[in-house]
């Protein structure tokens, strides 16, 4: 028997009980018959949504139907974006009628909170194509992740130097999405590691499905990169952590004006940092004052609990035009050369391409260069004439020229979902109460998410959700 309450807003209609209303509709052998577990209704319109996961007892795959009172049929809907993990029951809740909040039940704090779009822009736009019922799946991510960056420029004006700068100077902070390809892997490519290698009608299926903010044919296969690996690198600092040989020296924290000297090994540095009660001490570590006798200790740990790891993406200037109208929020950088002159001197001195490649490249730079400074497409244009000083304002621009970029951190609070629970909604904030249902003690204990800030979407994550407890 169920218990979760989906509310209204404040103010509105009192709440129902998902079982009252399988009763009231008659839904029941529907139900039976599609759905193992628990389910969750949430009527916006004239359609119902029916969602389902598991229950206490058992984990499994999340499953929407739609019931249309205007025809009195079930529609099953195609299904988009990043589906999510099986759950042990699910909560949800509607948000401005375009999306509905889904809290999961039995699952990891990074992972219990999800948005099923409804009437988003990219469910809209995907219902026009298919001219079907659309829906689409969205992680909810806590915070604002550090968004994604593209590098665009013509050939050979230093992309991949700049790049190869950034990597070397901050090995930890920045990681490359993993491209699909249709073609077969050569020699030593490993599946997942060196590209994701897929078949032609899997792979157009997915770039028909929205999955992909660049592709391109190359001698007859596809290449491209896909919003999911972009958003697996941002999630990535998390959990894909290569500990470095260090990692059991000593660190010493500066935490208001007093100096504490830690020993830790690498064992309990893991376990410490997944337990929920040991934030604080992540808080002092992520505080602006934090200094170790390894730069490098500090930023392992801060990535591997924050999840700071920042997609960076070197593209062509048509590749960035399809980033800039894709869901991803990354930033835009235009690499310009100082001139076409130079820019050709770079190219040649390099010697990795034939005469008549260069010839091409040059070609396509003239327009790139004309797209790349006027065409809006870009947040911001950097000249590289001195590699140095182009290199710096790529620092400035992405806030890590300092020591200011540790500031910014905000840190994360893990939710452990309760089995008996309720959701209500008061203007932007989500109310998670697990108290006892009794009136006069419901408010003992609540989680609050805060939806006023989000951004992004399906079919990639969406971020700015936060999250605090109230005891
Ligand atoms: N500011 C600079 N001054 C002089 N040479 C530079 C400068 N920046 C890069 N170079 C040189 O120019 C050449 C091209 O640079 P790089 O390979 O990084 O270009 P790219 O934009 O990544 O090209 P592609 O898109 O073809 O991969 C390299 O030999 C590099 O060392």
């Amino acid at each position: 028997m169920l218990h979760w309450r989906h509310s209204c807003s404040m103010g509105e209609d009192p709440a129902f009980i998902v079982d009252d209303l399988q009763n009231q509709i008659g839904f029941e052998n529907e139900f039976g018959s599609k759905f193992k577990g628990c389910k969750t209704t949430t009527t916006i319109g004239d359609k119902t949504y029916v969602i389902g996961g598991g229950n206490d007892e058992s984990t499994l795959p999340v499953e929407v139907r739609i019931f249309d009172k205007a025809t009195g049929n079930w529609v099953t809907p195609i299904v988009l974006g990043s589906k999510p993990n099986s759950c042990k029951g699910l909560s949800a809740i509607s948000l401005n009628d375009d999306r509905i909040l889904i809290v999961k039940k039995g699952s990891a704090p990074d992972d219990c909170i999800l948005f099923l779009e409804l009437d988003t822009w990219f469910v809209r736009e995907q219902k026009k194509i298919r001219g079907t019922e659309v829906v689409a799946w969205s992680k909810g991510v806590r915070g604002d992740a550090e968004k994604p960056v593209v590098i665009s420029g013509p050939s050979g004006v230093g992309k991949g130097t700049l790049i190869s700068m950034l990597m070397k100077e901050f090995p930890s902070m920045f990681g490359f999405s993993v491209s699909h390809t249709t073609r077969a892997p050569r020699g030593m490519e490993e599946d997942g590691v060196h590209y994701h290698f897929t078949e032609q009608s899997i792979m157009e299926k997915e770039i028909k499905d929205g999955k992909f903010v660049e592709y391109a044919s190359v001698h007859g296969n596809l290449y491209g990169t896909s919003i999911e690996a972009v958003e697996v690198v941002t999630d990535a600092g998390k959990v894909n952590i290569s500990v470095p040989p260090f990692l059991g020296q000593s660190i010493l924290l500066c935490y208001k004006q007093l100096w504490i000297p830690i020993v830790v090994a690498i064992n309990h540095i893991k376990s410490l940092f997944s337990k929920k009660k040991d934030l604080n001490l992540i808080k002092i570590l992520a505080s602006a004052n934090s200094k170790c006798f390894s730069k490098k200790l500090i930023d392992y740990i801060l990535l591997f609990h924050l999840g700071l790891q920042r997609c960076i993406l070197d593209i062509d200037v048509q590749g960035a035009r399809s980033v800039r109208a894709s869901s991803l929020e990354a930033i835009l950088i235009f690499i310009c050369p100082p001139s076409m002159e130079e820019l050709e001197t770079r190219l040649r001195s390099r010697r990795t391409e034939t005469e008549e490649q260069i010839l091409k490249r040059l070609q396509n730079a003239e327009v790139e260069m004309e797209q790349g400074k006027s065409s809006g497409i870009f947040d911001h244009i950097l000249y590289n004439d001195n590699l140095d000083d182009c290199y710096e304002g790529l620092k400035k621009l992405l806030g890590i020229d300092g020591a200011a970029a540790a500031t910014q951190i905000s840190v994360p609070q893990g939710i452990d979902l309760p089995s008996d629970h309720s959701v209500s909604k008061m203007d932007n904030k989500i109310i998670i109460n697990y108290g006892t249902p009794e009136l006069e003690k419901a408010s003992k204990s609540l989680i609050v998410l805060d939806v006023s800030s989000l951004k992004g979407g399906a079919p990639g994550r969406t971020r700015g959700l936060d999250v605090y407890a109230i005891d």
